[in-house]
């Protein structure tokens, strides 16, 4: 199956985003995760890879051929560069396509203070042209409404991801965002440099005050009034704060919905609760 024909087939689009755990124990857990999110009928799972920098054993692959074979559902293995030499990703893609993942979403990867970067790739795009001359796979990308943190302005932002685009990717991921508008705002102006790609709405629901204001700080999202007050009033009640961010997060996606988006990208972070708690929220819009 190839991802951005499913645009063309079925609108909205309904995928989750998981990360590989880093504890072998964790990785066990990982099936009742999974077995959870295949009965909420995803069109996609994707599978980070490094996320946040993170370095260590990548159990990307290994989950991604797991979430085909066991649970028959397409995977989108996440692929990022700046640490890894064109002969480890030739490898990588050599492994992807011995299990038929022909899905990536191809990304610069974030910096991590303790590795320094390699220098055979430096943007996103690099990857996405090495990935086309060397195998036979469909291409994402990931995309910034608010612009991307390291992003002179958001005018050279737009520009690189047109150059991104054109590369080969199918299919666009944005960066999560509390505030519809800017969503909108940022698709109108992909739409006139001509990029023509699918965007999908990243969504992160909140569950947990640390993890967001983390979360708010690496991806350079900015949190409207409303979630602030949420925050401020139920951030250290763990139940108040899970219903308030499940409405919170339902309440974005219904008025994205309401207002034709393409897809919504779901950052489950591992949590089968919170993905069954919006689907639920969202079972006659999608
Ligand atoms: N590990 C994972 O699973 C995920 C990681 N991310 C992270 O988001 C961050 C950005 O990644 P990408 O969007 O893939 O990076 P990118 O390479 O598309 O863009 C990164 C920065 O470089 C600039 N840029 C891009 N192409 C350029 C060019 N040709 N010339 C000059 N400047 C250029 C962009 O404007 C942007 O500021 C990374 O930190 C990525 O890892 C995002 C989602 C998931
Ligand atoms: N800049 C950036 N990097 C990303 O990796 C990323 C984004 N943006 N935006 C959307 C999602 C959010 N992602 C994330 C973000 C944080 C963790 C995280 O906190 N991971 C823990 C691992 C926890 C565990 O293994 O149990 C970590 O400590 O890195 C995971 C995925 C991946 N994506």
């Amino acid at each position: 199956m190839i991802i951005e024909n499913l645009f063309k087939e079925k609108r909205p689009v309904l995928s989750f985003e998981i990360f590989p755990p880093k504890k072998e124990a964790a990785l066990l857990s990982i099936d009742e995760t999974l077995s959870t999110l295949a009965k909420l009928n995803p069109d996609f799972i994707s599978v980070t890879f490094g996320a946040g920098g993170s370095g260590g054993k990548n159990k990307t692959v290994e989950l991604a051929k797991k979430i085909k074979e066991e649970y028959e559902i397409e995977p989108l293995v996440h692929l990022t560069c700046i640490n890894h030499s064109e002969e480890e990703i030739r490898i990588l893609l050599k492994q992807l396509e011995a299990a038929q993942l022909k899905n990536i979403l191809a990304l610069r990867g974030d910096f991590n203070p303790e590795v320094p970067p390699r220098h055979d790739f430096k943007y996103a795009g690099e990857l996405v042209a090495f990935i086309k001359k060397n195998g036979d796979f469909n291409v994402s990308g990931a995309c910034y409404p608010e612009t991307h943190l390291e992003a002179a302005d958001p005018v050279s932002d737009i520009r690189n991801l047109k150059k991104k685009v054109d590369a080969g990717v199918g299919h666009l991921v944005s960066q999560l965002f509390f505030d519809n508008q800017v969503f909108y705002d940022f698709v109108e102006k992909v739409r006139i440099a001509g990029i023509d790609a699918p965007v999908e709405a990243g969504i992160m629901p909140v569950t947990n005050k640390a993890q967001i204001e983390k979360m708010v700080t690496m991806c350079g999202a900015s949190l409207p009034p409303k979630l602030q007050k949420i925050l401020n009033k139920y951030g250290d009640n763990k139940a108040a704060l899970f219903d308030a961010g499940m409405a919170y997060a339902i309440d974005q996606i219904v008025e994205l919905l309401s207002n034709g988006v393409g897809g919504i990208h779901i950052f489950t972070m591992n949590n089968p609760v919170v993905a069954r708690r919006i689907c639920d929220g969202i079972k006659n819009l999608i």
